[in-house]
């Protein structure tokens, strides 16, 4: 496989915490990754340091052949990659739409829609529209008015992947986007996620839900206290005892987790 995305031995700790050790990882272009395992073995931080927001101690990055372990997350996002979060906070004073143009300012280069100029304002048409066309395909445009703090945990999701999508990635990772979703919303996040894919987008999920996880992914790569511990197709989980034995004998999983097994 020829690797859009690769992780070599990549090591992160907090403290005395060890949380990632010697993580090698590799990902190509049109797959849709599973990120998965136990609470607190190491997920989000691994996505945090793909995406700059926390800093390796060792080890390197590669994004289309481009060094980024040392890249803010500004300047990754600019690389191609766009990341969701897993408890989206929004600002009090802003509506759906202006977030979702904040985000394509942000993504493009600050500034420049603060000048006013004829390019400025060509500038501002264009993420507006891209605004519109994101929130009508999340099935956002009912709330674009509203302010964006105000709405539901399912709809702030959806708006960061509105937010992350204004950067026009080649790879999206969310960390966990259908915790705490209504069974309607999370189908239209399962819709909009294939949609995405089949479109060419590389996809790379943290989530605990395992019917989710086998209706959507292609992989799966199962972190255990930091470590790799298995890479397989989603319905070859339940045979691999590495993983029996990650979530069975954590005690801290989640009952859905359990189910995986
Ligand atoms: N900024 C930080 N400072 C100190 N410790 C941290 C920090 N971020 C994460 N950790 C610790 O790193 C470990 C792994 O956390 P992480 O959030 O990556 O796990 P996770 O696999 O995503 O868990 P969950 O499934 O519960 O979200 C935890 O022990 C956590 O307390």
């Amino acid at each position: 496989m020829s690797a859009l995305l690769q992780v070599a031995s990549v090591a992160k700790a907090f403290g005395g915490n060890k949380v990632l050790q010697d993580v090698n990882l590799k990902i190509g272009a049109g797959e849709i990754v599973g990120l998965l395992g136990p609470n607190g073995s190491g997920k989000s931080t691994l996505l945090n340091t793909i995406t700059g927001f926390e800093a390796a101690d060792h080890g390197h990055i590669v994004y289309e052949g481009q060094r980024i372990e040392k890249l803010p997350p500004h300047r990754i996002v600019r690389t191609g990659i766009a990341r969701t979060f897993q408890l989206p906070s929004m600002p009090k004073k802003m509506s759906v739409i202006e977030v979702a143009m904040a985000a394509a300012t942000r993504a493009h280069g600050v500034g420049a829609t603060l000048l006013g100029t004829p390019g400025a304002r060509e500038a501002e048409r264009q993420a507006r529209n891209k605004a519109t066309a994101l929130l009508d395909q999340l099935l956002l445009m009912p709330v674009r008015d509203l302010a964006a703090s105000a709405l539901s945990g399912g709809q702030k999701k959806l708006l960061g992947i509105v937010c992350a999508l204004m950067a026009e990635p080649r790879m999206l990772m969310l960390d966990e986007p259908t915790a705490g979703v209504h069974p309607n919303l999370r189908r239209d996040i399962v819709n909009a996620l294939q949609k995405l894919n089949a479109g060419g987008m590389t996809l790379v999920i943290v989530e605990h839900d395992m019917h989710f996880i086998r209706e959507v992914c292609t992989r799966c790569v199962v972190l255990d206290r930091g470590h790799i511990i298995a890479s397989c197709r989603p319905d070859e989980l339940a045979a691999n005892e590495r993983v029996l034995q990650a979530y069975l004998g954590g005690g801290a999983a989640h009952s859905t987790e359990r189910e995986a097994a």
